[in-house]
């Protein structure tokens, strides 16, 4: 059998050693070093079902290959919370355009965006005082589910997948925290569970997450050294932390770190994790949201599918508010390092707001621009593709 993780220049942590008193203490360092010096990673021995995983995996196929108008069916045109399917090609990275299909769910939630809300509302949900008639809590939203008839078993295996990452996700923030030398439990009021928010008091409404199912297929003029844009250099600006599941063994993911980009392959029963900009944001670039990419298959490859988990945050979360719960022994670690492509200072960051709702309707408005003009209108577009 090859040795998979041989050659593999990221680190790859064990997560079973975060409960063996011996090992606990090395699998702390190593998290600190990854978050600080590279911000990829692998994590294995993760405690998520590998039957959890293929059962929703196995499907992809399936629901890629539906009639294309059971797809269209499904359009994000439909969606104000610009979740469903976009169609080969249809979006671009850096002007360029990715050469991949796309299916985006999240978590399974009402809509709570009411126009005529207002500042002294009481929120149903949390007891505190909150103002859904703002633009950004309409990204908050329900699914668009494909038929059972058409991709049996979807619905089921998609919900045990999301709950399991929900959880794994929960599970890392908590390590996270020991790295950074800060209690446990700093982040956890940013990720009330829906059962919990009855009881009063919570500061902020449970967390959309966001999962993507992505299909690269083989790209006719990509051969030998010569690859498409399967997607262009980004950070992952929908969340605070990514966690990544390569499906099969198509590569095609390559990390810009020091300078060099280097191959992210896929390993059996590993995710990649890595973060996003609201976490470079929050340590004041001591974590870094690491410019990634993907590389088309080639013409004479299988196509790539990948699953990739962005955790979410409260939309309502200002900068000042995720920078408080980090103490300066973390942002000072920040190091001083030379901007890679499309690096640039985060949209949450921006002086004409605060929020990261208005950061990620900004990024949605961006990325599918016929979305975004068709539910919020062309003055709100406009504002933002500035
Ligand atoms: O498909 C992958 O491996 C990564 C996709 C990605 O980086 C993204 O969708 O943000
Ligand atoms: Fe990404």
């Amino acid at each position: 059998m090859v040795d998979q993780e041989a050659h593999v220049g990221l680190p790859i942590l064990d997560l079973s050693d975060a409960n063996d008193p011996v090992k606990h203490t090395a699998l702390l360092d190593q998290l600190h070093d990854a978050l600080f010096n590279i911000g990829f990673l692998y994590i294995k021995n993760h405690g998520v079902a590998e039957e959890t995983i293929s059962n929703l995996a196995s499907l992809l196929p399936v629901l890629f290959e539906q009639p294309p108008e059971a797809k269209a069916s499904l359009s994000k045109l439909n969606s104000p919370h610009f979740l469903g399917y976009s169609g080969y090609a249809e979006e671009t990275t850096l002007g360029e355009k990715d050469l991949r299909e796309q299916f985006d769910l999240a978590t399974e939630l009402p809509v709570v965006w009411s126009p005529s809300a207002n500042s002294t509302s009481q929120d149903r949900e949390s007891k505190s005082k909150r103002d859904f008639s703002k633009l950004y809590w309409r990204l908050r939203g329900p699914n668009q589910w494909p038929s059972e008839g058409n991709v049996p078993g979807f619905r089921k295996a998609y919900t045990e997948y999301h709950d399991a990452l929900q959880e794994l996700s929960y599970r890392f923030v908590h390590l996270i925290e020991e790295a950074f030398g800060i209690p446990v439990g700093t982040f956890d009021a940013f990720f009330p569970s829906p059962k919990s928010v009855d009881a009063a008091g919570h500061k902020y409404v449970p967390p959309q997450h966001r999962i993507k199912l992505v299909k690269y297929p083989p790209s006719p003029s990509s051969g030998g050294d010569e690859h498409d844009q399967g997607v262009g250099a980004h950070k992952d600006s929908s969340g605070w932390l990514t966690l990544l599941y390569q499906v099969g063994q198509e590569e095609g993911l390559e990390v810009h770190v020091n300078g060099e980009w280097i191959s992210a392959p896929p390993i059996d029963g590993t995710f990649v994790v890595n973060f996003g900009n609201a976490f470079e944001v929050a340590t004041e670039g001591a974590v870094k949201a690491t410019v990634h990419r993907v590389k088309a298959p080639m013409s004479i490859s299988n196509a790539r599918y990948s699953i990739p988990f962005f955790q979410g945050l409260p939309l309502d979360l200002t900068v000042s508010e995720i920078r408080s719960c980090i103490p300066e022994s973390v942002r000072k670690l920040r190091r001083s390092v030379k901007l890679g492509p499309s690096e640039s200072v985060s949209t949450f960051l921006d002086p004409r707001w605060d929020s990261l709702g208005e950061s990620q309707l900004r990024k949605w408005i961006r990325s599918h621009e016929d979305v975004g003009r068709k539910w919020y209108g062309d003055d709100v577009s406009k504002f933002y593709l500035e």
